[in-house]
């Protein structure tokens, strides 16, 4: 059954993930037996379906609700090949009646979306949605980005407490999470609200003396957006880029201020959001205080840049429930940009807004029997329970007291946990499955043996740490070039860590080139996969692309990593920061290196460079090279011509002698 048939849910809805699993369900759908559902093709299938099509439409309104975590949307009146539209009055009533038995048996509300009228009569766009299950729910991720000042917080306020602004920052004063954020009205952190839909779209939100009680909301609802307040400052733009990564948002929203415009952050966050693939709405605020001449100047330079050829969207501005239906239904195929015009002290459009949530659908539809995936992008104490993680269950599905692989530790290995208790937004559950976050009780483990960016994956998965990978990246601004040994921040998923360039497919990259580069990571191995988008930045360089591979077969061992306080003033690394480095990375380097604080002789060394042989890898920074090429001048040693293959991270084991020991010395 194609996609336009009168039982099929509307094109584009439901049907992009996000790349880990990417791939996986298309590929299981086409290769299970299929149903054979020709016989409930036709528009007039619902007026009086005989039993046997009954319990075909059944199944696919089953199939249909489980593949989008409990809802799906479904056209009436809309024939297969779309020329013969439209059912009459009472084919209409009837199919709508049918529509609504079936979703009975499936314990299934019908809600009307759209309806209108067509070359033949009627068509209309119902939304099925299960009913409330006390304990489950289906989860959207929003990140809301935007310039500082352009309502974000203020519209968060607003929609999940219920409550108009006064144009003066009451409405967000309840979500601020820090004293200094009270004191400046700017947001530091990555903070989460929610908003609660029921099986019928009414919010479920009832702030109870302005607090917000998440169990009831979670308790109540069938759908909760939860809305990931990003900074809008410059200064907090790392955290910003770790929010969009980290915390695999479904969808942007990219928030503006009628008044201000395209200002300061805007296109960053913008860039960032098309760089993830994550598809975004704007949301223009402020429309009361804005004159209607620069809001206009406004608008028509979003349009400008939304379609330009960087962004190649398409808006649309959303003024009516039509619009909303439509763009909504369509927005998951990433070219759509609905733009919503709203205002937080009068509230207009913000039905639209609220309407446009409760139809957005997961983008992460994994199976449950996907060997899990949790990534872990934040960790606390809580006393009384030990220590907790919190983070994205990015497949599978993981059950109280399931045993997963916690890593990588700093050595690149991963322990057997188990999971002592789930909560999702606060309230008990038993699992947690692909899409949804979570917070995880560990038990037997301290807090500060985890950190973020560590994944908890099934064992099935026998999950491996790289030092190295390799990756595509477009670069999107650089003021000069990218060369080798460049060093910027990694943010991959939940990881955030500086990595350095090792090779690359081009001798030096400009803002605009594209490459296939290799990475170091320079402080401790990574958990990463084949596909995660990423975005390689340092102040305003901004690079962005994909995993193309994790280099898991060796531990590389890192030369370059900065000498702390503590290794400066120790005797060994008085002479040079290299070993320094080799005892950070390696606690069985790091017992042979250095003997009661004193440096051991070369020859000792040597010896246990070649026990390791095979085993470690080396990089050798600036100052190491250029020791090694002084060296290499100075003896005039044939061998040491091998020394130029450095840059691109020779093993210790390769290197001459001379050159490997110098570095080491230096
Ligand atoms: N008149 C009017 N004022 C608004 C509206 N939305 C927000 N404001 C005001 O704009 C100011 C800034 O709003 P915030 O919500 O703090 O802005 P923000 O984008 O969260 O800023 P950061 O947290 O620093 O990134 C506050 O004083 C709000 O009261 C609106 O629709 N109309």
């Amino acid at each position: 059954m194609n996609d336009s048939s009168p039982m099929s849910p509307v094109h584009g809805y439901g049907g992009a993930q996000l790349s880990p699993t990417e791939g996986v369900d298309d590929f299981q759908r086409l290769h299970s037996p299929k149903t054979d559902y020709s016989s409930i093709c036709g528009k007039n299938v619902l007026v009086s379906p005989t039993e046997e099509q009954f319990e075909l439409l059944k199944k696919r309104l089953e199939e249909r609700t489980l593949d989008c975590r409990g809802e799906t949307i479904y056209e009436i009146g809309i024939g297969d090949d779309g020329s013969d539209n439209g059912l009459d009055e009472e084919e209409y009533s009837a199919s709508v009646a049918t529509l609504q038995s079936l979703a009975a048996t499936i314990d299934a509300d019908v809600v009307l979306l759209r309806q209108r009228k067509v070359e033949k009569g009627l068509a209309g766009q119902y939304l099925v949605r299960k009913r409330v299950d006390t304990s489950d729910f289906m989860e959207i991720r929003v990140a809301v980005v935007g310039n500082v000042d352009a309502g974000k917080s203020t519209l968060l306020g607003v929609l999940t407490h219920g409550e108009l602004d006064n144009g003066r920052g009451h409405a967000r004063q309840r979500l601020f999470r820090h004293k200094h954020e009270m004191e400046t009205g700017r947001t530091s952190s990555v903070g989460n609200d929610i908003l609660g839909f029921d099986s019928v779209g009414n919010v479920v939100n009832k702030p109870d003396h302005g607090t917000l009680d998440w169990v009831k909301i979670c308790e109540k609802s069938a759908k909760v957006i939860t809305f990931i307040d990003l900074a809008g400052h410059e200064r907090y733009l790392k955290t910003t880029v770790f929010g969009m990564t980290g915390h695999a948002p479904d969808f942007g929203m990219l928030m503006i201020g009628a008044n201000a415009g395209i200002v300061g952050m805007t296109k960053e966050h913008l860039g960032l959001a098309l760089a993830l693939s994550v598809p975004v709405f704007v949301v223009v605020t402020k429309i009361d205080m804005c004159p209607p001449n620069v809001l206009q100047d406004n608008l028509k330079l979003l349009f400008k840049i939304l379609k330009s050829q960087g962004c190649r969207k398409v808006p649309v501005m959303v003024k009516c429930a039509d619009d909303v239906v439509l763009s909504a239904t369509n927005f998951v195929s990433q070219r759509l940009c609905p733009i919503f015009q709203v205002s937080n002290v009068t509230g207009d459009n913000l039905d639209l807004l609220k309407m446009f949530l409760n139809l957005l659908t997961t983008r992460m539809t994994g199976q449950d029997n996907l060997p899990a995936e949790f990534q872990i992008d934040d960790t606390y104490s809580v006393p009384g329970v030990g220590t907790v993680v919190s983070g994205t269950c990015l497949q599978g599905l993981i059950k109280l007291n399931d045993t997963l692989m916690l890593g990588p530790d700093a050595l690149g290995n991963f322990i057997p946990i188990a999971v002592k208790s789930i909560h999702r937004k606060r309230m008990n559950v038993k699992e947690v499955r692909g899409g949804q976050t979570a917070s995880f009780a560990l038990k037997k483990i301290k807090r500060s043996q985890i950190r973020k960016g560590m994944v908890m994956v099934s064992p099935d998965i026998k999950p491996q740490a790289c030092w190295e990978f390799e990756g595509e990246i477009l670069v999107l601004h650089h003021p000069t070039t990218i060369s080798s040994r460049y060093q910027a921040m990694v943010h991959c998923g939940s990881i955030r860590q500086t990595a350095s360039i090792i090779n690359m497919s081009k001798d030096c990259l400009r803002t605009g080139d594209k490459a296939h580069v290799k990475f170091r990571f320079i402080k401790h191995p990574e958990y990463i996969r084949i596909g995660q988008r990423m975005v390689f930045r340092e102040g305003r360089t901004k690079a962005v692309g994909n995993v193309l591979k994790p280099i898991t077969n060796s531990v590389a061992v890192q030369l370059r990593a900065k000498p702390n306080k503590m290794q400066a003033r120790s005797p060994g690394h008085s002479q040079g920061n290299s070993n320094a480095a080799l005892q950070n990375q390696n606690p069985n380097v790091q017992a042979s290196l250095f003997k009661n604080g004193k440096q051991l002789p070369s020859t000792e060394i040597e010896e246990i460079k070649q026990n390791l042989e095979g085993v470690l890898e080396s990089s050798i920074d600036k100052r190491d090279l250029r020791t090694a090429k002084h060296q290499k001048r100075s003896s005039n040693n044939p061998n040491a011509a091998s020394a130029s293959g450095l840059g691109t991270g020779c093993s210790v084991s390769n290197l001459p002698a001379n050159i490997s020991h110098t570095a080491i010395k230096k």
